[in-house]
């Protein structure tokens, strides 16, 4: 590398830092440690708009400031997930604390991951001396920490399974029964399944109506359990079945023993948990099954079924995760399999264990099963049905909604998949921390759904010769030359063969939210944002970012659905799940898998609204605030002269939306970036607003995307919230001084339309 070419990304650096609000004298020495740290390699440096050095320079004065309080103290201590044996068996623990802290040499932390929640254990650094591993091990943890993808990186611990009660994780067994012990055999065995504290598969055994009553599950038996014999044996001592109708299960003692039924949330299925006088406890569990289609599947091939069905897709258990649900669970598996012919059972359970529940799909249509167990919502019936038809060009990718119904929504949510089947793949819900059992209601949709006023003509019609590619075959990444469809990102298509975007176009995407600056932006001449407000006079256009698109072939190209150059609208293909943060923000959604940079997450759903509607309702209905936060679709309103009201669009998710719904806000160096996506319009009004990750992102972090918000804007107070995203670069944090607030809040489009999220 020539020292011009050193000094002349010397100076773009220091300009970038200059933009942020750091000092050349501030950034310079850091620039220059970072330098000596990475080898005189810049790539690191220049990576995420200069991402390392920003993060540096806050270390450093962080650490200045330390050092003036508490010179040579840890404050705390790394915890690696496998060296911390008195975390609770459902804690997150996070690595955190800044790397590699150099007193000698001065020398900046460079990209350190760090806590997002006070609540979390971090580290101050890498000290070999206070981890129990070996020096290799801390060697290479420092060396991961070092590496900024590892920011942010939570480890869930799975639960452990209790002593006593590993009813749950090991259902390979096939001699299972369950044998109370009572101390005094008069005194009968009671079990309430709604019991929370019995639902949390606690280490506390029991404690029925201070009875002193114990119930444990364990494996000491050799009998070996059939789900047929029980109920014959139940049924030989009616005495000791105490039936309740009511749905919310009974308990009962009857003198000679006790018993339990549940009925809850499954129609088809009756369990009878009953006590003896000789201190046995037999389980029932009565299913509908029509017999003449029925076969009686073996247990362990049952319980293995339940296992992937359940326990391999939440991947942890939730708190709530309890016997009854389980049965629930056994019950529908025994039904779905044993309603199988035995030479079909051992293929359909090979597709089932692929992630996805195929065959409970297929057999939905058919004989009833026992009903998800599902999140009942409160609130009244849909006032007006929902009618969707495909619009015009018929192989659109949005719907039209006849009828929204806004006041009274209904909607449960399964917690196994909240799409409800809608998705490729199951997106749980899990509750480790929130009170609220499931998130509120609101419809799924995986697809958006177009508003009777806004203007979307989906025609294969409009697409015109250069705007599809009908001679190309299979996969046009693999042709020699690229397609028409790659002439919206200059000729080169934005995806690698792997379904990834590009890094050049990724990182360009990135810049054109952290750095808006130094991109274009529309002013328009009567912003719709401001028309829709009826002010008079309007405020001036703030100015829209002009965004890069993505343009993916469609129906009318002759490539295959499989082809490289299709990925948003293939649909989400990683493992997800929502889940109920720690840290004060409601739900949020995280990946279960590791992704790479540049991994297509999920697309943000919802109705496509007018900017008008949208206003409207906001002025109008109050209800569900906390979800309002509609997308402009503003990403190239310059290219086609004014905007009709009809075609200045937002997305909604309030009331019906995807899985998108659920990604909370960060500021600034959120892991997720939004990207537009043109798929069946060739006009820039409306397009797909995908989520793609913009760096590698760890299993079970948490997804987040920069909104745009401006904290400190108070003029519309009902639509803000208090900003938990545990950033430094928050917007909302104290520390930041004036000029960088400004300019990060810079950084985000329409901001002062507090509420409205651009993409
Ligand atoms: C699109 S929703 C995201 C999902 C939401 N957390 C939930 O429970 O459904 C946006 C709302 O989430 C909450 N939220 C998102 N990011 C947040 C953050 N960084 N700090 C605090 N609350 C946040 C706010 O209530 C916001 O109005």
């Amino acid at each position: 590398m020539s020292s011009r070419s050193n000094k002349e990304r010397a100076r773009r650096a220091l300009d970038a830092m200059k933009d942020l609000g750091f000092s050349k004298k501030e950034a310079a020495p850091v620039l220059k440690s970072l330098l000596k740290l990475f080898d005189d390699s810049w790539e690191p440096i220049e990576d995420e708009c200069y991402r390392a050095l920003a993060d540096a320079i806050l270390d450093t004065r962080d650490r200045h400031e330390v050092q003036g309080l508490e010179r040579g103290s840890h404050s705390t201590r790394m915890v690696a997930p496998e060296e911390d044996h008195h975390q609770p068996s459902t804690s997150l623990v996070i690595y955190g604390g800044p790397c590699h802290v150099d007193n000698e040499t001065d020398a900046p932390c460079i990209k350190r991951p760090r806590t997002d929640s006070n609540n979390f254990e971090a580290s101050r650094s890498v000290d070999p001396k206070l981890s129990p591993s070996s020096s290799v091990t801390a060697q290479k943890r420092a060396r991961q920490m070092m590496d900024e993808d590892f920011q942010h990186a939570v480890f869930l611990r799975e639960p452990k399974p209790e002593p006593d009660m590993d009813v749950a994780p090991s259902f390979h067994d096939t001699q299972v029964s369950i044998v109370s012990h009572p101390p005094d055999a008069a005194d009968p065995l009671a079990l309430h399944p709604h019991d929370q504290n019995q639902s949390k598969l606690s280490a506390e055994p029991y404690v029925g109506n201070n009875k002193g009553r114990q119930i444990q599950p364990c494996r000491t038996r050799t009998t070996s359990a059939s789900f047929v014999e029980p109920m014959d044996s139940m049924a030989k001592q009616p005495q000791n079945l105490q039936c309740s109708s009511d749905h919310t299960a009974a308990m009962d003692n009857i003198g000679t023993g006790s018993a339990v039924e549940y009925t809850k949330e499954a129609p088809c299925l009756h369990t009878v948990i009953a006590s003896s006088t000789t201190g046995d406890v037999k389980m029932s569990i009565q299913c509908s099954i029509d017999p003449s289609k029925f076969s009686m599947p073996s247990l362990e091939a049952v319980f293995r079924m339940v296992e992937d069905k359940c326990l391999r897709s939440y991947r942890i258990l939730p708190p709530s995760f309890s016997i009854s649900s389980l049965i629930n669970e056994i019950c529908q598996c025994v039904s779905q399999m044993g309603n199988n012919h035995s030479a079909e059972y051992n293929a359909k359970l090979n597709i089932f264990s692929n992630g996805r529940d195929l065959q409970s799909e297929s057999m939905m249509g058919g004989v009833p099963l026992v009903e998800p167990i599902a999140c009942m919502s409160k609130g009244g019936s849909v006032e007006e049905s929902l009618v969707l038809e495909t619009s015009e060009g018929g192989q659109a990718n949005s719907m039209v909604a006849q009828h929204l119904a806004l006041s009274h929504l209904k909607p449960t949510h399964d917690a196994s998949d909240v799409s409800k089947g809608e998705e490729k793949v199951r997106i749980p819900v899990v509750n480790e921390f929130g009170s609220d059992k499931c998130p509120p209601s609101f419809f799924y949709i995986p697809r958006n759904l177009i508003s009777q006023k806004a203007s979307i003509n989906i025609s294969a019609a409009r697409i015109d010769g250069k705007d599809y590619c009908d001679d190309c075959f299979g996969n046009c990444l693999s042709a020699p030359v690229p397609c028409a469809c790659a002439r919206e990102t200059g000729g080169e298509f934005a995806y690698t063969p792997d379904g990834l975007v590009r890094t050049a176009f990724l990182d360009e995407c990135v810049s054109v939210n952290r750095f808006p600056e130094k991109h274009h932006k529309f002013f328009c001449e009567y912003c719709p944002l401001k028309r829709s407000r009826n002010e008079t006079p309007p405020e001036p256009c703030r100015g829209h970012r002009v965004r890069k698109f993505i343009k993916e072939c469609w129906s009318k190209c002759g490539c295959s659905m499989q082809c490289g150059n299709r990925v948003v609208q293939r649909g989400i293909a990683c493992n997800l799940q929502v889940f109920s943060t720690q840290e004060g923000k409601g739900w949020g959604l995280r990946t279960l898998d590791e992704l790479p940079k540049g991994a297509f997450v999920c697309e943000y759903v919802g109705e496509l609204l007018t900017v008008t509607e949208v206003h409207e309702r906001t002025t109008q209905n109050e209800r569900n605030a906390r979800y309002r936060h509609p997308i402009v679709l503003d990403a190239d309103w310059g290219s086609e002269g004014v905007l009709k009201d009809e075609e200045a669009l937002c997305l909604d998710a309030t009331f019906y939306g995807n899985v998108g719904r659920f990604i909370n806000h960060r500021c600034y160096d959120a892991n997720l970036i939004e990207i537009p996506v043109e798929v069946e319009t060739p006009d820039h009004h409306y397009y797909h607003v995908a989520f793609f990750t913009s760096k590698k992102v760890e299993a079970f972090e948490e997804l987040t995307w920069d909104y745009g918000i401006d904290f400190d804007d108070d003029k519309d107070p009902d639509r803000a919230f208090q900003c938990l995203c545990g950033s430094r670069y928050c917007r909302g944090r104290k520390h930041l001084s004036m000029e960088q607030k400004k300019s990060f809040s810079e950084m985000s489009c329409g901001l002062k339309d507090k509420g409205l999220m651009t993409a």
